[in-house]
């Protein structure tokens, strides 16, 4: 079945989530076209992993709709799931498997066709510079190499939308910057469309064709990078567009802390 507007990578209409009293998301409508580097911003709690998590249909909705290349995230969930690639930003590798064991698994999980396994694997390990690391533990790898496994892992089964969850955190800047490279790569071969949660302004400028700043589950700002910063001024960057945009406010006491304490063990993880 063909879904209502293939020519939109993602649409969610009204999606909400509530976590008890929380509003973690709310009512929130966005639109991001085929092919994108999408951007979504936006403090500690502002509700981004909760998005990802309901468009790749890992957490139910509380209300409102939302469809991945056409295909509705509730009626339709498995379509979703063979349409979606996910790097959240926990660590998702095992570490006690090598390179090619994680990936060997992951080929299984997606019935990738028993003839294709081992040339797609050794093609997306040799995209990513681990051909030579393939037979190595994973818990020996560093965290750059560690994150360019879970991106090529996340992309075997050939998603046509790509979630990033700070694909970027925790890692130095050479790292980052081979991270970048390596997403601009897979975009150029595949045509995925990314989707992608940073609090590192320089990469949603760098990576992203669309921004969208969203605070407390709503987004309150969305345009082209080079948009939000000239609505600032001539000498404006992203992180001026970030602060603007996303008020100063108090976040709840437990919520600021479990928020820090998750970013801190990702980043400590990977270091
Ligand atoms: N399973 C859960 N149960 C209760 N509250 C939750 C749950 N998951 C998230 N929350 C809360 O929902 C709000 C949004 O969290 P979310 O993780 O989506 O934010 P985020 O924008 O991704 O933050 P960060 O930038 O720190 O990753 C936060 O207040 C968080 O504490």
């Amino acid at each position: 079945m063909v879904g209502c507007h293939p020519d939109l990578a993602v649409e969610t209409r009204g999606l909400t989530r509530r976590f008890g009293e929380l509003l973690a998301v709310d009512h929130l409508d966005l639109l991001v076209p085929q092919g994108m580097v999408f951007g979504l911003l936006g403090r500690n709690g502002a509700g981004k992993t909760t998005t990802i998590k309901m468009l790749t249909t890992l957490l139910a909705p509380t209300e409102g709709t939302a469809r991945i290349a056409g295909f509705d995230i509730g009626t339709q969930p498995a379509r979703v799931r063979r349409l979606v690639g996910y790097v959240p930003q926990l660590l998702s590798a095992d570490g006690a498997l090598t390179a090619l064991e994680n990936l060997l698994v992951f080929a299984r999980l997606y019935h990738i066709p028993r003839a294709q396994r081992r040339t797609r694997i050794d093609a997306a390990l040799a995209s990513v510079g681990l051909q030579d690391a393939a037979h190595k533990l994973v818990r020996d790898f560093s965290g750059g190499m560690i994150r360019r496994l879970e991106i090529v892992q996340s992309m075997l089964h050939r998603p046509a939308v790509l979630f990033l969850d700070e694909p970027t955190i925790g890692l130095d800047p050479v790292a980052r910057h081979g991270i970048w490279e390596q997403l601009r790569n897979l975009i150029a071969q595949e045509g995925t469309t990314l989707f992608l949660t940073t609090h590192d302004m320089e990469e949603a400028d760098e990576l992203c064709g669309q921004v969208a700043i969203m605070h407390r589950g709503t987004v309150v700002v969305h345009g082209t990078p080079e948009e939000l910063k000239a609505r600032l001024g001539a000498h404006a960057n992203l992180d001026d567009v970030f602060v603007a945009y996303s008020a100063a406010t108090e976040e709840t006491e437990e919520g600021a802390l479990r928020d820090v304490q998750r970013t801190r063990r990702t980043a400590r993880r990977l270091g």
